[in-house]
């Protein structure tokens, strides 16, 4: 098995990366399940490795409400990721952010129902752990910033006419209907600037699970002090204007579907055009290295107190406090 740091998470639309080349396909069976599919290991053309899952299923199986979403990022993890990329199809919510326009969201409001299952690795009907994660910036800042750069300059390659916005604020819902004219309003006045139903929980299970960058600061620091942010990071694609223009018809799946193909296509050429850089820096874990161990001060318990069928589930996510 290659050595691989990368993660790519593909939404509605995005099933492969086909423009890289596939080496091989793991379908690792974690504590939570297996993954929404088998991921692909695909080379780029340094040699460097990278995973592909499509988040949905190969043929889109998987409803937002009922993804393995714990499994996805335990799998990614046992791969050895330490950062991923995630990319969504979303509604907007402001008139200057068009069908076919990246973002780079920086805050998510939460308006899942709890119908999810369990949103946490710290389940306390499977772990005795109790944790509460950081999740005050959602999204690694450090590599959103590293994003913006990037992206652009991928954009300007191979994304004719797209804009990137970034900075904003994506609203989770829950479907699988989308929102009604009233609530699509509402999300506006609160700040919302676009809308999906399947960042969370992933943000938070890549949180919990420490997905970060390779690490050089150690417990010598006062680790309370520091700004954590593991590494996950959203690039989010356009494909309509949801229900919030009075004049306009509010959004269907088949007008989703209208854009899909050519955000999918470009979301292909960014990742080739990024995924070489940010590999050289995960690996080097130099510029943008982060502090180690997030979840640390996040565990409520002593670990030596939790049962041991508790260690081992969580070992496979967190070895460094659980095995
Ligand atoms: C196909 S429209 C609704 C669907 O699209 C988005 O999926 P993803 O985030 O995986 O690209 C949205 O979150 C909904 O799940
Ligand atoms: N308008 C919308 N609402 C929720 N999720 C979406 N994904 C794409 N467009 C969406």
């Amino acid at each position: 098995m290659p050595r691989v740091l990368i993660g790519v998470i593909g939404g509605s639309g995005l099933y492969n990366i086909d423009n890289l080349t596939p080496v091989t396909e793991v379908n690792p069976e974690t504590p939570w399940g297996y993954p929404s599919s088998p991921i692909t290991i695909a080379r780029l053309p340094s040699g460097a490795h990278l995973a592909f899952l499509a988040r949905h299923g190969i043929g889109h199986i998987h409803s937002p409400s009922t993804l393995p979403f714990r499994a996805n990022i335990a799998a990614l993890k046992s791969l050895g990721v330490k950062a991923i990329i995630a990319f969504s199809a979303v509604g907007s919510l402001r008139e200057e952010i068009k069908p076919g326009d990246f973002i780079i969201p920086s805050q998510i409001i939460d308006r899942t129902k709890s119908v999810r299952g369990p949103t946490t690795f710290f389940d306390p009907r499977q772990v005795h752990v109790v944790a509460h994660a950081q999740f005050g910036d959602p999204f690694s800042v450090k590599l959103c910033s590293w994003l913006k750069d990037k992206v652009e300059e991928a954009l300007t390659t191979c994304g004719a006419g797209v804009t990137l916005h970034t900075d904003k604020t994506v609203i989770c819902m829950e479907g699988p209907q989308f929102s009604t004219r009233a609530e699509s309003k509402m999300y506006r006045m609160w700040g919302g600037d676009i809308i999906n139903m399947s960042v969370l929980p992933e943000a938070k299970l890549a949180r919990e699970a420490e997905i970060r960058w390779e690490m050089s600061l150690l417990l010598s620091l006062n680790l309370h002090d520091l700004a954590f942010s593991p590494s996950y990071s959203l690039i989010a694609t356009a494909t309509d204007y949801d229900a919030w223009r009075e004049a306009e018809e509010t959004v269907t799946a088949a007008e989703v579907f209208k854009t899909l193909k050519k955000n999918a296509d470009t979301s292909r050429a960014v990742t080739a055009h990024i995924l070489e850089e940010l590999n050289t820096i995960v690996q080097e874990g130099s510029i943008l290295s982060q502090e180690e161990g997030c979840m640390r001060f996040a565990l409520m318990c002593d670990s030596s107190q939790v049962p041991e069928e508790g260690r081992k589930i969580l070992a496979y996510i967190l070895p460094n406090y659980f095995s």
